[in-house]
């Protein structure tokens, strides 16, 4: 579902945020990429998801590049970055209609699918209020049911457990579980290792550009927490 070959992204005044990395994210995968401050997670998903341009490599979704086709891997992928920042003088139904109008939603099922997220993410009764009044929890519940309206196949998710209480980071994990279950696939960055212990089948750990292990879960632990597998992998220098 989504295939990152060899990518380099380096940034101006030579710093090389992104090197030489491959992953492989197959559909049903919950996919965590952990990695300290500066790592390179964030200028990785912003390369996936087509923010960033690179200077090496090739990245593939369902099958189609980023680079030829970008208007193809953006139908069938969903972002959702480490700030919510979405248009604050919309309401939040106004905005959930803009984005499935992006995505051609027809009228009948987009009503029900806004209806059946806001409902389990506890936003039923505010939809009608403008973004700006929500807090940062709220917005992030907002970008989640937008990104999951058109049903993508792939799920890029950046830090998806900032700011939500622990009530929706539950409903959030499960949605995720949900989603690969129904054969889609999610790639999320996050510092909190306990979750992607916990949710994701398959783990990155990237160290100054570059991927320092990958592979199932269960082979990289084995019987090591990833809390003690990643402080032994990436605390010497
Ligand atoms: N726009 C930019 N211009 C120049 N350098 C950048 C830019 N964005 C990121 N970098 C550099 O690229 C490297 C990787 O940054 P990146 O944001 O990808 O890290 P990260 O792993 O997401 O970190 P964090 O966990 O703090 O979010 C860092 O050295 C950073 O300073």
């Amino acid at each position: 579902m989504l295939q990152i070959k060899n990518l380099v992204k380096s940034f101006p005044g030579g710093v090389r945020a992104v090197d030489n990395v491959s992953l492989h994210v197959a559909p049903g995968d919950i996919y965590g990429f952990i990695g300290h401050n500066g790592a390179g997670k964030t200028t990785t998903i912003k390369c996936v998801t087509g923010l960033y341009d690179f200077d090496e490599g090739e990245i593939y979704v369902d099958g189609k590049s980023v680079k030829e086709d970008p208007m193809a891997c953006k139908m069938v992928s969903a972002y959702i970055p480490d700030n919510p920042d979405l248009y604050d003088h919309l309401t939040c139904m106004q905005y959930l209609n803009f984005i499935a109008d992006i995505y051609r939603i027809p009228k009948e099922p987009r009503a029900e699918k806004i209806k059946y997220y806001a409902d389990i993410l506890e936003l039923s009764s505010r939809l009608g209020e403008p973004i700006g009044a929500f807090s940062h929890g709220m917005k992030q519940k907002v970008a989640i049911i937008a990104a999951l309206l058109h049903e993508p196949k792939l799920l890029v998710l950046d830090e998806p457990f900032v700011g939500l209480d622990p009530k929706a980071a539950h409903i959030v994990k499960q949605l995720l579980a949900d989603m690969c279950q129904k054969g889609g696939a999610v790639f999320f960055s996050s510092h909190v290792l306990e979750v992607v212990e916990k949710l994701c089948n398959k783990i990155a750990i990237i160290k100054k550009g570059k991927i320092i292990v990958s592979g199932l879960t269960e082979d990289i632990l084995k019987d090591e927490s990833l809390e003690d597998l990643f402080l032994e992998l990436t605390d010497n220098e």
